[in-house]
């Protein structure tokens, strides 16, 4: 199923037949991947007395209560209203799906004792490419970003100048397989979140953060459209389920 988006004066050819799907999943196990202190999620059956919400236990259906948090399990979309006394809504702020992205590898810098990535290698990956969201894959790139355990192993964070460089580039959407793009125990900090959002400005309300992404090493790096879908909770942040599209000429 192919279709060409018109976008600004260029021609974008895709073919919707084939989606590249960079969420991670949502899972009830141990090997769900983790953060931020809090166990694994559950899904689990409701119960009401003796009954049990499980065709397998008796019942008509399967009818599960559902336990997670978007920061911790999962790829998730988030706003400002992450950092903000005002809690800003991602379902009132994000209000069209469709990008113009570029997907940039980037392989994490020393700095201080922590792996981190610079405003240099961003710029080296996008050069003068005007896009409006970034798909951030690190590396080593494996599949053990799918069940990983992050807590208390201090991750791969951008630095506030990295944040402030894509700001700068008007990019509205920064997408990235880490559990954050600060660093896991920063005091309440959160410079590359503040520098992206421009918290000491004009909020961007309309800019989004999403992490936990996990994008497969058949991904080449490169333009693509992409489609940011989020579940529509009324929250700062809620499960979100990115797809690309390669461009074919
Ligand atoms: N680095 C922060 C904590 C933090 O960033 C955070 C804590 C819980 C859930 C999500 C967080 N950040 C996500 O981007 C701190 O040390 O206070």
């Amino acid at each position: 199923m192919i279709t060409t988006i018109q976008y600004k004066s260029r021609k974008l050819k895709i073919d919707l037949s084939k989606p590249l799907d960079i969420s991670i999943p949502i899972q009830s196990s141990k090997h769900n991947v983790g953060a931020w202190h809090l166990t694994e999620p559950r899904i689990e059956p409701v119960t009401m007395d003796d009954w049990v919400g499980s065709v397998s236990k008796g019942a008509a259906v399967n009818f599960n209560n559902i336990w997670f948090n978007p920061h911790a399990h999962g790829t998730h979309t988030e706003c400002v209203g992450h950092i903000t006394e005002k809690v800003h809504s991602i379902n009132k702020h994000l209000k069209t799906f469709f990008f113009f992205a570029e997907v940039v590898t980037v392989a994490p810098e020393e700095f201080a004792g922590d792996f981190v990535i610079s405003k240099k290698q961003l710029q080296f990956a996008l050069g003068n490419k005007k896009r409006d969201a970034i798909v951030i894959r690190t590396l080593p790139n494996m599949r053990d970003k799918l069940s990983k355990q992050y807590s208390n192993t201090n991750p791969t964070y951008l630095l506030e100048e990295a944040a402030i460089y894509l700001k700068e580039k008007g990019i509205k959407h920064l997408l990235i397989d880490l559990p954050s793009i600060d660093k896991e125990k920063d005091d309440g900090n959160l410079l590359a979140h503040n520098a992206f959002w421009n918290t000491k400005g004009k909020l961007r309300l309309d800019a989004t953060i999403t992490e936990f992404i996990f994008v497969p090493n058949k991904v080449e790096d490169g333009m693509y459209v992409l489609n940011l879908q989020i579940a529509s909770f009324e929250n700062d942040a809620t499960p979100s389920k990115p797809v690309l599209y390669k461009i074919l000429e």
